[in-house]
Order: structure tokens, then sequence, then C-alpha cells
């Protein structure tokens, strides 16, 4: 679960965050919209436990992510734009290095099964991650968080530059972690994709989240347009 209360954070004279509440439960996929420099990886680091707030309180399963970020990070899977592997090695030898890194043993058929679960077909798992796609890079980024047992899976910008297939691709995936009981939040861009993946939404502008929202409650038409409305104002 992630629970964001009353959090703001400056830089100097501009604000990044101004008092966001905002609430993630177990099972529960929120999307988070906004513009450039809407202060959406501001969020992300800040449950991260990368940037401390200036007031309110960030918590990863009713942990304080300031006071115990290393307990809470173990919790967490991030996934950021561009995921980073090791070109020259596989997709099954990434993970298996990364899972090491973490203290984690998992035979060779646990690791494939991990890949496969993320989507990850199994003719590529011995493949260089070098002539992999951005998607598939994606999903060994998902692969090992969900090895890991990431209980909440952060993304910022999961779906850009993703082909419509690979974009569909990661929201079924996101729909399964989430059935599986993750908690997931992901900054985006793509209102399309955010009302087709999230359970709910919030709009941040300038630091402020400006509206949340069911996305059961508004078509992807509806969405945009409110969008562009605060957007506008
Ligand atoms: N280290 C920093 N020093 C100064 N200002 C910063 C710093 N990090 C972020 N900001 C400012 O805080 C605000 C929020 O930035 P943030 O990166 O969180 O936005 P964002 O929504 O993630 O944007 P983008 O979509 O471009 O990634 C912006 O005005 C940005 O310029």
């Amino acid at each position: 679960m992630i629970q964001i209360n009353e959090l703001t954070k400056k830089y100097g004279d501009a604000t990044a965050l101004e008092n966001l509440n905002l609430k993630v439960g177990k099972g529960e996929i929120f999307g988070l919209l906004g513009a450039n420099g809407a202060g959406k990886s501001t969020t992300i680091n800040t449950l991260l436990g990368f940037i401390n707030p200036d007031s309110g309180s960030v918590q990863i399963n009713e942990i304080d992510t300031v006071k115990n970020a290393q307990e809470t990070r173990k919790l967490i899977g991030y996934i950021p734009e561009n995921v980073n592997l090791y070109p020259y090695l596989s997709g099954l030898e990434n993970l298996d290095y990364f899972c090491k890194l973490a203290g984690l043993k998992y035979t060779k058929s646990e690791l494939e099964e991990f890949l496969s679960t993320c989507g990850l077909e199994t003719k590529a798992h011995a493949k260089k991650v070098s002539g992999y796609s951005k998607g598939m890079r994606q999903k060994v980024g998902i692969a090992i968080a969900y090895a890991k047992k990431a209980q909440v899976y952060l993304l910022d910008e999961p779906a850009s530059g993703l082909d419509p297939l690979a974009s569909n691709e990661l929201s079924v995936l996101l729909k399964k972690l989430a059935a599986e009981g993750a908690t997931i939040l992901m900054a985006s861009h793509d209102i399309f994709r955010v009302r087709e993946v999230c359970n709910r939404i919030g709009i941040l502008k300038n630091g402020i989240l400006v509206k949340e929202l069911n996305s059961q409650d508004v078509s992807a038409n509806e969405l945009e347009t409110l969008y562009l409305k605060f957007m506008q104002n």
C-alpha cells in the first residue's frame, strides 16, 4: 500500500509538490497524469526514499520511507522509462545477476518462469539484451521486481515509446500483477493507456493534485477533455 499525506517539496522558490495526498491500496493501479514538470518524478523519488519531503509523510505498507528507506525500498519494484540492463548478457542472465545481487538464489527453471510470467517469450530468454526491443527490456525489468517479490511497483512513463502491441501487453501484465495483490503507481503522459489500465487516476498540475477520479467513470475522450481543461486553465 502507498500512503502519501500532505507531501510538500520545494526547490528554492519552485514548488515541485504541494500538500499532495494520495492512497493506493493493495491490488490497485493508480495513474498519475501530468505535464512536464508537474511533479510526477518527485513523487516517485520520494516513495523510493531518494528525496526527503519538506513536510508531510510518505509510507509504503505503513512504513515511513524517510525514516526507513532501506526497508521500504526492498518492498518496491521501480521500473524507469528505460530499463538499464547489461546488453551483452541475455535476459535470463540479467535476471539471474540482479537476483544474486539482491541475495536471491533461484534455479534456472524458476528464473525462466519469472520471465515467462512477465511476458517474455521463451525463445528470447537466452538471447542477448542488446537485440531486445524496449518492451522486452521492460518485461525483464518487471521480472526482476517480480522475482524480488516486490509488493509495490512504481513505473515512470512505462508506455512511452512502446508500440501498440507492446503497450497492450504491458497493460495485461500490470493488471495480472495487481490481481495477484501488487500495489501499482504509474506516472504517465499517455491518457489512453492510463484510462485503460488504471483503476484510479490523478491529474497533477504544478505539484498540486487537481483532480482524482475512477477510470470507470470516464471514457478516454472525456478524460482527455478533462485533462486539457485543467492544463489550459
Ligand atoms: N533537483 C531539482 N532541482 C531543482 N528543481 C527541480 C529538481 N527536480 C525537480 N525540479 C523541479 O520540480 C518540478 C517537478 O519536477 P518533476 O521532475 O517531478 O516533474 P515531472 O512531472 O516528473 O516532469 P517530467 O514529465 O518532465 O518528467 C519542476 O518544476 C522541476 O523543474
